[in-house]
């Protein structure tokens, strides 16, 4: 589903991730982990044609990124689905409104019924006509999963999604991405949290990238 050849990525200065050779199979659940400002969120940014590579080759499903035109990478992104650090949402539209709106910018009218049933899932039907700012961050994370995978992308991307929430809600949150990864999805956590690293591997079986020293490899059986 994603595979680096070589690749490098800087924002201008030296190399911040360099002679990244790896293969994430589709339906594998990966923790990304690694000091502060070791290059996480820019990996992630990588693995949704947000950024493209400096050097080497980067194939997601099946296409080369650098061989992509602006609707190509477009159309790529329709299959991932990303929840941010700092989840944003538009304050005056309620929690289901936004949890729609990839669909309606798409020009797709949601299903009531299925957008309810995303709600329930997350554990929000009862905050569904809430206005952003009245929820909990821990909430807020939650209808995050939900408009991230509303358009049924093939990989999720979460990056530190529990950055702020505390234990309970930590592993709530975890647990919705256990169960995409158990229906099928491919899943990408970045986290500081080595915890919920632990937590995780409980439940399913999840392989973990370290970023050091400017390369990405597979942590050992340590963690
Ligand atoms: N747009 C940008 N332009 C220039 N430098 C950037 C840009 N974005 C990030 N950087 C730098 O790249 C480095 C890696 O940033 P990145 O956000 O990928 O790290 P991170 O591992 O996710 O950090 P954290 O755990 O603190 O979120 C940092 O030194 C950061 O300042």
């Amino acid at each position: 589903m994603i595979a680096f050849e070589n690749v490098g990525y800087s924002y201008g200065g030296g190399e911040l991730l360099s002679g990244i050779s790896l293969h994430l199979a589709p339906g594998s659940f990966h923790f990304l982990t690694g000091p502060s400002g070791a290059g996480k969120t820019t990996f992630l940014k990588l693995c949704y044609a947000e950024l493209l590579p400096s050097s080497g080759r980067l194939t997601l499903f099946d296409h080369e990124v650098r061989g992509l035109d602006r609707d190509g990478v477009a159309e790529l992104r329709r299959e991932i689905g990303v929840v941010h650090q700092d989840c944003q949402f538009l304050d005056h539209l309620p929690i289901a409104a936004n949890v729609a709106l990839p669909l309606t910018v798409a020009g797709r009218e949601p299903d009531v019924a299925d957008l309810s049933d995303l709600l329930a899932w997350v554990g929000l039907r009862p905050m569904a006509d809430a206005l952003p700012p009245q929820l909990s961050g821990g909430e807020r994370q939650r209808a995050a999963v939900a408009r991230a995978v509303i358009m049924s992308p093939q990989l999720i991307i979460a990056d530190e999604p529990t950055g702020n929430l505390d234990w309970d809600m930590s592993l709530r949150l975890l647990t919705l991405l256990v169960e995409l990864n158990r229906m099928g999805k491919t899943v990408i956590v970045a986290t500081h949290d080595m915890n919920l690293i632990r937590a995780a591997k409980a439940q399913v079986s999840a392989r973990v990238l370290r970023i050091q020293n400017r390369r990405v490899q597979l942590a050992g059986a340590d963690l």
